[in-house]
């Protein structure tokens, strides 16, 4: 569950009365993500139209200082036609406001369902997405370092010490202390960068049918390499059942949808591998981290850091078998 702040209808109702968007009628908090608190809110107009909205409530993970980057960037891409919500802004004009002594916004609703399991063409459409957003934020004036590049996830795990790792699995200390250094070592600095979103899950996709009708949770966005963007999709969606299926079809299809819209460099298909045990190592340790450092009665469901453990062995072993950018002789679906 994701409702962190306990807000009454009256404090609602006095946020809302700030937007100009009609009446408050109905407030649903929303039992899914694990950052932020959010609520789906009806209002309506004196005309009667009834209109949606996401109110989401700041909590500790998301800085302050972050939010104008990244709530101007959801109003640049929004205005530039790819499928993302906008900002909407209080009568003085400003992208959030304090509710409770948090930083709040409220963020245009945008229909659609996020799939567990896509198919081929919604695969197809993700890429196509993800890379329409690479190329709508090239003249974003603002910029974001990536915090959660390697020398994050080295912090990240060394505050999780071997032995606590060990506990979350016997075999996860040796992983790490044989990727890490190798994924530092070799980590690309030359690639095409752009603003980047960085955490693109299917939980932060919602399609309706085999269209992207919005990308959501612009949370991590930041500046680094567009193929990093790519590879985190192709960790994220090409596996089922904990990270020990990979779909090859879905994996290309991502691909192929990509660059129907931005071409790969040949460096960036020939990093791909790497990206891809850099993304899975990224997603270990901020599940490790978490998982050692939630309280045990917070009622936030853990992810689990072995499927990505599994995703970098997957990442490791296959290398550019895992793509489609080398012909191959039987290797549909390992
Ligand atoms: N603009 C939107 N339009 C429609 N639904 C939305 C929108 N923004 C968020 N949601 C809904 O709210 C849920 C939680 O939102 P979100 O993923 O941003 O939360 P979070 O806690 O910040 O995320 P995370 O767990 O990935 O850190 C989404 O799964 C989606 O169902
Ligand atoms: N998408 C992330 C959570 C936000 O970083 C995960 O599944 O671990």
């Amino acid at each position: 569950m994701a409702v962190y702040t306990h807000l009454s209808a009256d404090d609602i109702d006095a946020f809302v009365s700030h937007y100009g968007v009609g009446k408050l009628v109905s407030a649903k908090g929303i039992a899914e993500g694990v950052s932020n608190s959010n609520w789906i809110i009806e209002t309506s107009a004196p005309d009667g139209d009834s209109e949606r909205f996401i109110l989401t409530v700041y909590e500790e993970r998301t800085n302050t200082d972050d939010l104008p980057f990244f709530l101007d960037l959801l109003d640049h891409l929004s205005a530039k036609g790819c499928p993302v919500p906008r900002t909407i802004h209080d009568a003085s004009g400003a992208a959030y406001r304090e509710i409770e002594g948090k930083a709040a916004a409220l963020i245009e609703y945008l229909p659609g369902v996020s799939i567990d399991r896509p198919s081929v063409d919604q695969a197809k459409a993700v890429g196509c997405a993800l890379a329409g957003i690479h190329l709508a934020a090239s003249d974003f004036s603002d910029s974001r370092v990536n915090d959660l590049g390697p020398a994050g996830w080295r912090g990240l795990l060394q505050q999780c010490d071997g032995a606590a790792l060990g506990e979350i699995d016997p075999a996860l200390p040796e992983l790490v202390d044989a990727k890490l250094g190798q994924i530092e070592r070799d980590w690309p600095d030359h690639l095409p960068t752009s603003i980047i979103h960085s955490d693109l899950f299917p939980d932060n996709v919602l399609m309706l049918a085999d269209q992207v009708s919005g990308l959501i949770d612009f949370y991590f966005a930041c500046n680094d390499m567009s193929a990093y963007d790519l590879a985190v999709a192709h960790v994220a969606w090409s596996f089922s059942g904990g990270g020990g299926e990979f779909h090859r079809d879905i994996g290309d299809a991502l691909i192929e949808g990509y660059e129907s819209v931005r071409a790969l460099t040949d460096q960036e298909k020939a990093a791909m591998p790497l990206l891809c045990q850099g993304a899975a190592m990224r997603f270990i340790a901020t599940r490790a981290y978490d998982w050692l450092n939630t309280p045990a009665e917070a009622l936030v469901t853990r992810k689990d850091p072995m499927d990505f453990a599994n995703r970098l062995r997957f990442y490791d072993e296959a290398g550019a078998n895992a793509f489609p950018f080398v012909q191959q002789a039987g290797t549909a679906n390992r």
